[in-house]
């Protein structure tokens, strides 16, 4: 039996897939702030790139004592010794390997990020090896990811690690909320009180980008537990699974519409200037860099099974086209074609495994919600359930909007104003080409207008919202 039958068989519909009840596809506990004493060489490294404030070897007027800087910084890693990995992939401290992770995806983007702009690529042993084993044993690519920057990157305010807080929503303690169950008034306590554990650049700008992502994710586990319910919903299919399946999408309609709001709060919290020139360029991949680079992992031969793994096959940028949640909800409203995309196929591969595996299961449902609300339309109450469905598929439509509106004004803005400021038309060429691909390497604007039709077709007509 293969471990996602097992899973998917065996155990709930949530904590199996490491989806947890209260937190989604966030971990229940803040992740690890530091790994041991024994790695304590690359934390070192990474608190030390973060101080510099090393900036991108491509940088518009870079300074001569900031690529110094970074060229000593790079020197000093490639001096460390090779640390051995085996204590750190233990199947039973999970949380370990994660900010392993994390932290050599880190130096990888500032070693190779600040790197002068046309200078081969090959990164050093004692980084590539161990990031290596570690990606391989995750299942995780060799590069910074969102689960690097959202969802294995949090911690909660000092006030609450101190227990100077109140564990509650804004409206009401969590342990007498009346409109809240106990595991999503947690998520909502966790959003008004989460900040990003570790940033390429100290700026809080960065800190909201990581911050707003995070709390999608968790005012996503109310989408997750109306998903859950509506499943076992279909699966009864009694005679008030109509009714019921409609109320439940009236409020998932609600909880999407959040989503979109909580995406466009970071307008005055992240500068888009600052987004694009000093955060942005940490996230590229190898696919997403306007030279054409290689990234070569220096010692990699020396090692057959990670040869074998084809560990090193994967290395597009960071991209919240790597959130679960986002595809959750279209798997659940059955918006098609989305994973099938081969970009969005290829981003599944960027998610954690056992996350990856609970997309499958929800995408694999034998009791599909569009079919079900297109059988019962014409039924008793079918028109109300098929508004309530169609009002839901129109918010996630609706949260695409605001997406594109954020993305013009973090990319396609700042891009143009940087290409403004550039007197030599073939590097304006260059950047033109680079700034419309998204970080994962995706031509933007075609394809986020791709995505928000495909969900507008997903209503069933006639439509009335
Ligand atoms: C400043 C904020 C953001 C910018 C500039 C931005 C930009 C982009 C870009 C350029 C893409 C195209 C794919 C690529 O090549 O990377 C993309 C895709 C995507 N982004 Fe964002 N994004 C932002 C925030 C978010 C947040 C907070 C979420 C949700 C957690 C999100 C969810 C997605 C999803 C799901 C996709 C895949 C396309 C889709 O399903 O509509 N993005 N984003």
């Amino acid at each position: 039996m293969s471990t996602y039958e097992k899973l998917s068989k065996a155990t709930p519909f949530q904590t199996a897939f490491d989806v947890d009840p209260a937190t989604g596809f966030m971990p229940p506990e803040p992740p690890l702030r530091r790994l041991p004493q024994a790695w304590e060489a690359w934390e070192v490294l990474l608190d030390e790139a973060i101080h510099k404030r090393l900036a991108p070897g491509d940088k518009v007027g870079l300074t001569m004592a900031e690529a110094t800087q970074s060229e000593r910084w790079r020197a000093s890693l490639r001096a460390i010794p090779l640390i051995s990995t085996t204590e750190l992939l233990v199947d039973d401290e999970p949380a370990l390997a994660r900010r392993a992770h994390v932290v050599l995806t880190f130096l990888l983007s500032f070693y190779i990020h600040t790197l002068p702009p046309r200078s081969s690529i090959l990164i050093p042993k004692p980084l590539s090896i161990p990031l290596l084993q570690v990606s391989n044993h995750l299942g995780m690519p060799p590069v910074v990811t969102y689960s690097d920057t959202v969802l294995y990157n949090w911690e909660l305010q000092e006030s609450v690690r101190n227990g100077d807080a109140t564990p509650g929503c804004s409206s009401c303690p969590a342990t007498t909320c009346a409109t809240l169950n106990p595991a999503t008034a947690r998520a909502s306590f966790l959003s008004e009180n989460i900040r990003a554990q570790t940033t390429f650049t100290g700026l809080t700008d960065e800190e909201a980008f990581y911050e707003t992502s995070a709390k999608i994710e968790l005012r996503g586990v109310e989408a997750l537990d109306i998903m859950r319910s509506t499943m076992d919903e279909l699966f009864v299919s009694d005679s008030i699974a109509v009714t019921r399946v409609t109320k439940l999408l009236q409020r998932f309609a609600v909880v999407v519409a959040d989503l979109k709001k909580i995406l466009l709060d970071i307008r005055p919290l992240c500068d888009p200037e600052r987004y694009y020139n000093d955060v942005r360029p940490f996230f590229r991949g190898e696919d997403s860099s306007h030279e054409e680079r290689r990234w070569v992992f220096e010692g990699l031969e020396e090692y057959p099974d990670l040869v074998e793994s084809g560990v090193t096959k994967e290395l597009s940028g960071a991209s919240a086209a790597q959130s679960s949640l986002i595809y959750a909800l279209d798997a659940f409203l059955g918006v098609k074609d989305v994973r099938s995309s081969s970009f969005m196929a290829r981003m599944q591969k960027y998610v954690p495994k056992n996350h990856r595996l609970f997309l499958d299961h929800l995408a694999d449902s034998s009791r599909p919600l569009r079919s079900f609300v297109m059988d019962r339309a014409d039924g008793q109450d079918g028109q109300e359930l098929k508004d309530a469905y169609n009002a839901s598929v129109n918010a996630l439509k609706e949260f695409r909007d605001g997406h594109m509106i954020i993305a013009a004004l973090y990319i396609v803005g700042p891009a143009r104003r940087a290409r403004n400021r550039l007197q030599d038309p073939e590097e304006t060429k260059k950047l033109k080409e680079r700034s419309l691909k998204g970080t994962g390497g995706t031509d933007m604007v075609k394809f986020l207008k791709g995505v928000r039709d495909q969900t507008k077709h997903t209503m069933i007509s006639p439509v009335v919202v």
